[in-house]
Parts: structure tokens; C-alpha cells; sequence
């Protein structure tokens, strides 16, 4: 029988922890594999912690081999092979999620540091703790022993909402939609771009561009989906959790069984060396991708407007103020 698969959920007694904990438990990225969730808490909240572990084993799931709740990194991080970094202090009404880098940025470094002591060398790590680009890089950057390669940080929300909202004004489901990308950054600098997109309409496929107005798309869809988790705060009083757990299930799940033939998502990655689209290299930036045995590539060579080259830049530098700004705060090189 195969291994258990060693999913890590920090802050798992969070709101988007406690959504996760559940799925993962029962078996939603592996099918049929049995799992083994470690737990990671701070010390006040272990308590809290204790009743999750409670829940989950009264769930009676046939996939749940085992639980470890701690609130030790030496202990939640040893062997595991996916990691879903969430425990990190959200964002509340009239902040933007970089003015959360110097609360949460500590956290990252430290965690970065037990993947790199800890974690079996294939780990895949999400970060979905906001700012998530600016701390995926501040992890890679303190974890000595692994690669660009194990990291990647949460756009995925965001890619879906796009996909939600073409569909709408398009009255069709989510799933007829595909392509759209999310570039650059999880803020408001972030490009919800549908140039590529497709839509099944009456068994044909389209471009989204040849059914909904240039204006709208340029306009009034981007600030909609670039400004959404502000509106889900402002509705809410908390930030997103039940959509921002499910996105997160989505990305690994594409990075472990890969991207289906034609299609591509969005993932916030380490710039590669080839440096695409113009992007320099030394920030985590949302690129559309394709994963193939668990290697995510960049989809290159899509035409770039000068409409998109603008606000490219924009989002390119909001990342490498951010990583000035984290890197000089936490004394990194
Ligand atoms: N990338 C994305 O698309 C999204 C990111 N987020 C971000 O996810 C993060 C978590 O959000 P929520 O679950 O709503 O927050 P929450 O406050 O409900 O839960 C966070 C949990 O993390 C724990 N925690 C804090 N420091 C920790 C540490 N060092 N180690 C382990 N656990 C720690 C807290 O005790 C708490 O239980 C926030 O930073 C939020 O902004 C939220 C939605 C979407
Ligand atoms: O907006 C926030 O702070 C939470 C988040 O990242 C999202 O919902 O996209």
C-alpha cells in the first residue's frame, strides 16, 4: 500500500484552517489516498486546536490515518509532503494586505527555515497568508535546502472569481469557462485578464473577448475582481474563508494531477530565470500555467497588449517594493 500522503494546514484553527482541515481529511486531493494531517497552532490557540481534532475524528473519515496538533514547527513540519502555510493575521476593513507584511512577515521566515530543516525535499508548499507573494518569497528565501521549484503562493481565489463572473454575465456555469489569468500580485494591482479565455456556448467554443465589451472587461471587471476580497471583508466583517479554503484545494490539487490538455490556471510563482513576459526575476508573480507530473511551467508566448504591458509593471513593482520593504524589516539578503 502506498504512503500516507503528510498534509501540513497551518493556523489550523483559523477560519480558513478549520474549512481545510475537513476536505483534506477526507481524501479531496488524493482520492482513495489515505492521509495524515499535521495541525499547526500558536500556543493560546491550541486549546481551540483540540476541539478541531475532536471533529475531524468524529467524522469517522476512512481516509484519516492520523492527526498531529501541535504547536511546535519541529514537529508539524517533519516529513511532510504538502504544505498549506495559512496561520498568519488576516486583513480587516480599510487595510491593504501588504500594510499585514510586518505582522506576518516573522512568521514566514521562521516557517520557511523548518520546511528547510523539516519537510521531505518534494514538499509543495502553498502560501495563502497574506501578503501570500511577498511571504511565499520571504519563505523560499530562509528555506536553504530546498528550491524555487517546492513554492508557490495563492491567486487560484482569484482566477475563480474571474471564472465566476464571465460565466455570469455570460449565464452559463464555471466550468464552460477557462483561461482567464490572474498576473502579478494578490493586491489590487493584480491583472484579471481574460484575453485568452474561452467560453462552451450551445457546444461551440468562443472567445470571451468576441461575447462581452472591451470596456467592461478593461474596466469595471477588473477593479470587480481585484477589489473582491475588500467587499467580502466589507459584507462579512471577516475575510474570505469557505472560497479562499476551496481555491486553495484547487491549486494543489492541480499540482499534484496536473492540468488538463489545453487548459491553464494561475499560480503565483518564484519569476523563472528565463525571466517571461519581461518579469525580473526575485519576486513570486501570478503567471497563467500548465503542471505536468507535478512541474509547473509557464505558458509563454501570449500576446501581450500595451494595455496589459502597463499594468504588468504596475503589479511588478508593487512586488519589488514589497520585497524591499519585508526584506530590509527582516534583515534578509
Ligand atoms: N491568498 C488568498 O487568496 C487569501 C489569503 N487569506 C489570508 O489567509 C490568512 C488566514 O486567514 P484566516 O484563516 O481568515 O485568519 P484567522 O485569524 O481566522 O486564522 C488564522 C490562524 O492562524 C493562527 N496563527 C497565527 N500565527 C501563527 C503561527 N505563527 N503559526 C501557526 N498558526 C498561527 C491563529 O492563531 C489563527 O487561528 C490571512 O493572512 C488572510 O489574509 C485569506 C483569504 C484569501
Ligand atoms: O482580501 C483579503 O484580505 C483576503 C483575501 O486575500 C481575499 O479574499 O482575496
Amino acid at each position: 500500500m502506498s504512503e500516507p500522503l503528510r498534509v501540513l494546514i497551518t493556523g489550523a484553527a483559523g477560519q480558513i484552517g478549520y474549512a481545510l482541515a475537513f476536505r483534506i481529511a477526507n481524501g479531496e486531493l488524493s482520492p482513495g489516498k489515505k492521509v495524515i494531517l499535521h495541525l499547526l497552532e500558536i500556543t493560546p490557540a491550541l486549546g481551540s486546536l483540540e476541539g478541531v481534532v475532536m471533529e475531524l475524528t468524529d467524522c469517522a473519515f476512512p481516509t484519516l490515518q492520523g492527526v498531529v496538533a501541535t504547536d511546535k514547527v519541529e514537529v508539524a513540519f517533519k516529513d511532510i509532503d504538502v504544505a498549506f502555510l495559512v496561520g498568519s493575521m488576516p486583513r480587516k476593513e480599510g487595510m491593504d494586505r501588504a500594510d499585514l507584511l510586518k505582522a506576518n512577515g516573522n512568521i514566514f521566515k521562521v516557517q520557511g527555515e523548518a520546511l528547510s530543516n523539516y519537510a521531505k525535499p518534494t514538499v509543495k508548499v502553498l502560501v495563502v497568508g497574506n501578503p501570500a507573494n511577498t511571504n511565499a518569497l520571504i519563505a523560499l528565501t530562509t528555506s536553504s535546502k530546498l528550491s524555487a521549484a517546492n513554492f508557490t503562493a495563492m491567486t487560484r481565489l482569484d482566477h475563480n472569481r474571474s471564472l465566476a463572473e464571465i460565466a455570469s454575465q455570460l449565464k452559463v456555469t464555471a466550468d464552460k469557462v477557462k483561461n482567464v489569468i490572474i498576473w502579478g500580485n494578490h493586491s489590487n494591482t493584480q491583472v484579471p485578464d481574460v484575453s485568452n479565455a474561452v467560453v462552451e456556448l450551445d457546444g461551440k467554443t468562443v472567445k470571451v473577448t468576441e461575447k462581452i465589451d472591451e470596456a467592461y472587461l478593461k474596466g469595471d471587471f477588473v477593479s470587480k475582481i481585484s477589489l473582491r476580497g475588500g467587499a467580502i471583508i466589507k459584507a462579512r466583517g471577516l475575510s474570505s474563508a469557505g472560497s479562499a479554503a476551496n481555491a486553495a484545494i484547487d491549486h494543489v490539487k492541480t499540482w499534484i494531477h496536473g492540468t488538463k490538455p489545453g487548459e491553464f490556471v494561475s499560480m503565483a510563482i518564484p519569476v523563472p530565470a528565463n525571466q517571461p513576459y519581461g518579469i525580473k526575476t526575485g519576486v513570486v508573480f501570478s503567471f497563467p500555467v500548465t503542471v505536468t507530473n507535478g512541474v509547473i511551467k509557464v505558458v509563454e508566448g501570449l500576446p501581450v497588449s500595451e494595455w496589459l504591458q502597463g499594468k504588468l509593471k504596475a503589479t511588478e513593482d508593487e512586488l519589488q517594493g514589497e520585497r524591499s520593504t519585508a526584506f530590509g524589516a527582516l534583515g534578509l539578503a
